[in-house]
């Protein structure tokens, strides 16, 4: 394996559902492309339908697309599909295993599909349900189930993880325990491409993250390049009668009644010029804030903000 090389490389990939039928023709995957460093946790964020699960499915080798051309390790995802199934460890996005089985069970299943299966006493204590082994799927707490999914991804011991989801429908403390395996697997050098709508999941998992929308990559970078794209934000109420607000060069002022929003590249200088303004003034604003950018203000700018998270 050549490392210096991406481990996967996307580049102008469609994927056309219906295409049969050219008036039921919808292009769900639209030119997209982007790479993925070995040991890199690439997230993909867009709203719902924005393409994501299609654009995974096309890497795991599922579907074929439309046009352009995707590489795993060099490979063809459906030409090369034998070569690369050793590598690739898959978490859809409900994993539908089947409810009868106990997870130590399910495991030996999973297993049997493997070239050269991990030993699954160590997956299942990798996930934290060495505990579970001898319970049935279908009485796992939510949690657990996605730990379990999350297994089946790990039992062929892979060097590409591709997880639609991994979180979804999970209480706070359940995501954290799935962040904090999937940051292990991080460091020991996995490299991982995810879905995810939680925000704060992105942020705290990817090193870098690719927003869609509507089938195309409208923005793509490390977190901190994506939040410096979208303006910072200075809120402050005034008085009625207040003199005229200090110049401040290449901001964007809006007014709501008392509320000024002051949009600025520039926050603490702009935050500074008008404290010191109001000081000047003997001005006590009776509301004051400002804020950076975020990750959500990044997503609200391209997805609209019908959409925040969920
Ligand atoms: N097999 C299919 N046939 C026809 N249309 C499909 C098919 N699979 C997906 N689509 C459509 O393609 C678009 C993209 O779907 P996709 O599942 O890739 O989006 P997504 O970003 O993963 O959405 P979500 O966040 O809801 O999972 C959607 O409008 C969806 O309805």
């Amino acid at each position: 394996m050549n490392n210096s090389q991406p481990a996967i490389t996307v580049t102008d990939l469609t994927r056309t559902y219906g295409a049969e039928k050219k008036d039921q023709a919808f292009t769900a995957v639209n030119g997209i492309g982007f790479d993925v460093h070995h040991g890199e946790v690439f997230g993909l964020l867009g709203t719902n339908g924005a393409g994501k699960t299609s654009t995974l499915e096309l890497i795991e080798g599922l579907s074929s697309p439309d046009g352009g051309e995707i590489r795993v390790l060099g490979l063809d995802p459906v030409a090369d599909r034998q070569q690369l199934r050793p590598e690739l460890g898959i978490m859809l996005q409900s994993g539908g295993l089947p409810s009868q089985l106990t997870v130590a069970e399910t495991m030996r299943m999973w297993a049997g599909t493997c070239s050269t299966p991990r030993p699954i006493d160590e997956v299942l204590a990798d996930v934290d349900l060495t505990h579970r082994a001898d319970v049935k799927v279908g009485a796992l707490s939510g949690g657990e189930q996605r730990r379990l999914d999350l297994a089946c991804a790990l039992v062929g011991d892979p060097s590409i993880i591709i997880l639609d989801e991994p979180t979804t429908g999970l209480d706070p403390e359940s995501r954290r325990n799935v962040w904090d395996l999937l940051t292990g697997l991080k460091e020991r050098g996995t490299t991982m491409v995810l879905t995810t709508h939680y925000l704060e999941e992105a942020d705290h998992l990817c090193d870098r993250i690719a927003i869609m929308h509507e089938g195309e990559i409208r923005l793509a970078g490390t977190p901190t390049e994506l939040v410096a794209e979208v303006a910072a934000e200075i809120t402050v109420t005034l008085p009625a009668g207040h003199p005229p607000l200090p110049e401040l060069p290449g901001t964007q002022i809006t007014r709501a009644g008392h509320d000024y929003t002051i949009a600025t590249n520039h926050l603490a200088e702009d935050t500074l010029a008008v404290l010191d303004w109001a000081a000047h003034h003997r001005i006590a604003p009776a509301g004051f804030a400002a804020r950076p950018a975020t990750l959500e203000s990044v997503f609200l700018s391209i997805a609209g903000h019908e959409h925040a998270t969920v």
